[in-house]
């Protein structure tokens, strides 16, 4: 088993060292000002360590408690003021911060007295920024899911410890000294992996905002015409190879000439950003979905049969005809027609498809509109 004081000083050596690690990345893109206050985050968190280590060597509560909780305190709060500059890239106000702070140091004077008491709090109030901070990390976007659940995953594991430690805490008199070793072992670990995630996040979330400009339609965040003849390309030869039926759907929206006559440009607009959002949560990982013209969609569905890609195309017609659309206080009623094809060999081109596709929509435009049709 590790003795504490050796897991104190592993603490603060490993924490500076992330925190350089970070201003050294800080340096490299200064635009980036989370990556400083992350290294902050470190540096106070060492900070935090050696006063701790101090509490049985000299007889100073308000530096070896107060400060040093409130120390411990803003570690989450600068980690998740670092993931706010990040998402928002503008300066972000310090007020939550500041208003944390000065709670907690009423708080902690308040139980100054009873130092388990004190320490359950520290670590109750970072424990609940934790899983706070988990929480948050569903709204940065657009980073690679998997990166996001990961560093999800590590604050909500983190959250739960400090809560767990909270309790242990408030128990100490009866719970070993292992089992807090042990919790400030998996507290450290934590910590050192959250930190080294934070590059990957930023790198994975800035090769995202790049692909982004160059391959999303700016008004629906699907891909653009381009992206899709790309995308869409690679995933039918995809299909091919694995001897696997290729489909295509063309989806154009109904009398959006007269949606845009009678409740204007904006709101036309926002009609398009509504069916995006339903194609979006009815399409799966692998499927490809795009704007290709004004008020037409299109989309390449991975590994389907053909029943399987009536089921969509059905739910898609009947999903967008089904949830009404509010804009500024009106209802504005939206459907959309819909052509496929299934290709079972998979040896023709995008192109072919799409025009096949199209003749289908045609079709099921003209048998009255909200519906599908396959050729
Ligand atoms: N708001 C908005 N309108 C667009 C956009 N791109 C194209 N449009 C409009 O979409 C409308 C397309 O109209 P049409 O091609 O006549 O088709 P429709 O009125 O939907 O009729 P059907 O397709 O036959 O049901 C035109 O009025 C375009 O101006 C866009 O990005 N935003």
């Amino acid at each position: 088993m590790i003795h504490l004081p050796t897991l104190i000083i592993t603490t603060i050596i490993l924490n500076i060292v992330l925190g350089i690690t970070l201003l050294v990345i800080h340096r490299a893109i200064p635009t980036q000002k989370s990556f400083k206050t992350w290294a902050l985050a470190c540096f106070l968190f060492a900070l935090a360590n050696v006063l701790t280590s101090l509490r049985g060597t000299i007889e100073q509560p308000w530096l070896t408690i107060v400060v040093a909780d409130l120390l411990i305190i803003s570690v989450p709060l600068l980690a998740l003021h670092g993931m706010r500059q990040y998402r928002q890239q503008t300066d972000v106000p310090l007020t939550s911060i500041v208003v944390t702070l000065v709670v907690s140091t009423i708080l902690l004077l308040s139980t100054l007295s009873i130092a388990h008491v004190a320490e359950a709090m520290t670590a109750t109030l970072c424990g609940v920024i934790y899983l706070f901070a988990a929480n948050y990390l569903r709204h940065i976007r657009p980073t690679p899911r998997i990166t996001r659940q990961i560093l999800m995953g590590l604050f909500g594991i983190h959250g739960l410890l400090m809560l767990l430690m909270a309790n242990t805490a408030l128990q100490i008199a009866d719970t070993s000294e292992t089992l807090f070793t042990l919790l400030l072992m998996a507290h450290l670990m934590m910590t050192t992996m959250t930190t080294l995630l934070f590059p990957v996040l930023a790198f994975s979330h800035n090769e995202r905002r790049l692909l982004k400009i160059a391959h999303l339609d700016e008004l629906t965040e699907l891909f653009n015409r381009r992206a899709f003849f790309e995308q869409g390309a690679l995933l039918l030869a995809q299909n091919k190879q694995l001897e696997k039926p290729s489909c295509i759907l063309m989806i154009d929206l109904d009398h959006f000439k007269s949606i845009n006559d009678q409740f204007g440009h904006a709101a036309g607009d926002a009609c398009l950003r509504h069916v995006a959002e339903i194609i979006r949560r009815t399409m799966r990982e692998r499927d490809v979905a795009a704007r290709i013209g004004g008020e037409e969609f299109a989309i390449a569905l991975a590994d389907v049969d053909r029943q399987q890609a009536e089921m969509i195309s059905q739910r898609l017609v009947e999903r967008i005809a089904a949830q009404s659309f509010h804009f500024d206080g009106r209802d504005i009623e939206l459907t959309v027609s819909l052509g496929g094809i299934l290709s079972v060999r998979s040896t023709r081109s995008l192109d072919d498809l799409l025009n096949d596709a199209d003749a289908a929509l045609y079709a099921a435009k003209a048998s009255g509109r909200n519906q599908f049709k396959f050729a």
